[in-house]
């Protein structure tokens, strides 16, 4: 990892995602403690940590949803805060807990993120049909998002992020409340959209999820960035939830919960 800006030459292989320096505090807080990280270009790349590490507030300050106090991040050679319009072009975001227009159906969402997107009606129509199904929603397309389950409204949201087919997929806990099913089907519309060269950052929580599915990996922890590379490089021969644990540190004991104890 260097500090010096990404290589901004079209014609060279710029990483999907150059990030230099980002910083971001909320009043004493230091939420994201100037981070650099490449993601290559064509890669799966997990992010993990515990829980208040800084994952979503460092995705959010990459993906534009957020000013960072300092640093810079570039998509494929985009400047994201310069050419904001440009650089969320190139880019599919399922954030993390940010609400949705729930007041419309999932077919009325998708067509929405299609539209805006500056989309042709029959392409955004077709594409979304495609992704209804995908997603196995096509018997509630037309139900209102804010009678959807938290799974469902998970994969409605993901629909509405690959609707222009973006280079770059960042997806804040994509697994979170979707069933067994629907995510070994989100996993492999994911890896077939990587093996067609698109780039897919993940952030989880669930270790075995990521040594499975990503060839990159990085892990924060307050703030910081404490290893970076290809999982079999961060791993180190071990197993990335071990790897984790001695990155991360902070297992506690139950001692003091005795009242817990029901014999
Ligand atoms: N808008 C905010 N105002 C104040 N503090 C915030 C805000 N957003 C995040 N933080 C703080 O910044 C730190 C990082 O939070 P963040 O949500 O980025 O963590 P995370 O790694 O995504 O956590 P989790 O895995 O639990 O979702 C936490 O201490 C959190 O309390």
């Amino acid at each position: 990892m260097t500090d010096s800006a990404p290589v901004t030459d079209p014609s060279a292989a710029a990483p999907a995602l150059a990030i230099r320096g980002l910083a971001k505090r909320f009043g004493p807080k230091t939420a994201v403690n100037g981070i650099s990280l490449d993601v290559p270009a064509g890669s799966f790349y997990g992010l993990v940590g515990p829980n208040g590490a800084g994952k979503t507030t460092l995705l959010s300050l990459a993906t534009g949803l957020l000013r960072p106090d300092q640093g810079q991040v570039w998509v494929h050679g985009t400047d994201v805060w310069a050419q904001p319009v440009e650089a969320k072009r190139l880019m599919g975001i399922l954030p993390d807990g940010v609400r949705l227009f729930d007041r419309l159906t999932g077919e009325q969402l998708v067509t929405y993120a299609g539209l805006l997107r500056g989309m042709d009606r029959d392409t955004v129509s077709s594409r979304t049909k495609d992704l209804l199904a995908a997603m196995d929603l096509s018997a509630d397309a037309g139900k209102l998002v804010v009678d959807y389950s938290a799974g469902m409204t998970k994969k409605i949201a993901l629909a509405s992020a690959l609707i222009h087919a973006p280079r770059l997929l960042v997806l804040d806990e994509p697994f979170e409340a979707v069933d067994p099913v629907s995510a070994a089907n989100i996993r492999d519309i994911l890896a077939g959209y990587v093996s067609s060269g698109g780039t897919v950052i993940v952030s989880s929580h669930v270790m075995d999820l990521v040594q499975r599915m990503c060839d990159h990996v990085a892990v924060v922890a307050g703030g910081n960035l404490l290893a970076a590379g290809t999982v079999d490089e961060v791993r180190g021969g071990g197993s990335l939830e071990d790897r984790f644990v001695s990155l991360v540190g902070g297992r506690t004991h139950s001692e003091g919960l005795e009242w817990l104890r029901t014999s």
